[in-house]
């Protein structure tokens, strides 16, 4: 299962929010998209799933536009975890899991034993079938967020696509939530996650997608890619790149300047 965009712009109505994207994601790769605020990878992944229209350029899926596959088709091969919303809604917890099985279930079924079963397993690999039966209403925006994680997983796409997956988890669940992105792509799903922290990137990307001003500055496995001038030139700070003692792992942090 491939998804390549070629020469890709995107955007809004009547207004261009990024062009001349060229991309593949392939099978057991997790790739990480950053770029500063506003850059355009919300709208980029929008594009990317069908819910934008393409501006110009194409979006192919397994070789063929996506225009072409139903949404049931799309719903089948790609996941999509947006930021985390509040809904109005009670649902609980297990009935929104239960929403990423609709591809699956031909038109008024009812999900049976099988699809509570997927459900419960989503929760169960994030650590929250506790809320299985909570309102969606009454959980926090940390526990909102791996709901909607839960969801993704809970559709058994082979594509995954995360906007800011760890934006409201604890520390612990930030790296938790990484382990078991990097055991999806183990599993052979290609994993496309966008995060404002350059160690996740490092931590759990095989390449990394840098974007800035609609347009995509680099390309390219993590540890080449991410340098100091990448990372500079990004965000307009000065870092440091270095080893954790004892480990192969790379960190990154700001170079404060002297008070
Ligand atoms: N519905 C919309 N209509 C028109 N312009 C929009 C709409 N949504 C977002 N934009 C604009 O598109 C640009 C890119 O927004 P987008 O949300 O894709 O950026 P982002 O890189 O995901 O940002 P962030 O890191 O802050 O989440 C912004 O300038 C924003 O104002």
């Amino acid at each position: 299962m491939t998804l390549t965009l070629k020469s890709l712009s995107f955007g809004y109505r009547g207004r261009e929010i990024g062009h001349g994207v060229e991309l593949s994601l392939a099978s057991g790769e997790v790739l990480a998209l950053l770029g500063p605020n506003g850059a355009g990878k919300t709208t980029l992944f929008k594009t990317m799933l069908g819910l934008l229209p393409v501006q110009a350029g194409e979006v192919l899926l397994d070789g063929k536009p996506l225009s072409v596959w139903s949404r049931r088709e799309r719903a089948l091969r790609i996941a999509y975890v947006p930021q985390a919303h509040a809904t109005p809604f009670p649902f609980t917890v297990r009935d929104v899991v239960l929403m990423g099985r609709a591809a699956h279930l031909s038109a008024f079924a009812v999900p049976g034993a099988h699809e509570r079963a997927v459900a419960d397993a989503a929760l169960a690999s994030l650590g929250i079938e506790r809320l299985a039966d909570i309102p969606s209403t009454e959980i926090s925006g940390g526990e909102r967020q791996l709901a909607l994680i839960a969801r993704a997983l809970a559709q058994e796409a082979r594509i995954v696509v995360m906007d800011e997956p760890t934006a409201n988890l604890d520390y612990g669940n930030q790296m938790r939530l990484l382990a078991h992105i990097r055991r999806l792509a183990a599993q052979g799903l290609a994993v496309v996650l966008s995060t404002h922290n350059p160690d996740h990137a490092l931590q759990a990307a095989d390449r990394v997608a840098l974007l800035k001003d609609g347009r995509l500055e680099d390309l390219g496995p993590t540890r080449e890619t991410l340098t100091l001038e990448a990372l500079k030139t990004l965000y307009g700070i000065d870092v440091v790149i270095g080893s954790v003692p004892g480990t192969a792992a790379l960190v990154c942090a700001p170079r404060l300047a002297p008070p």
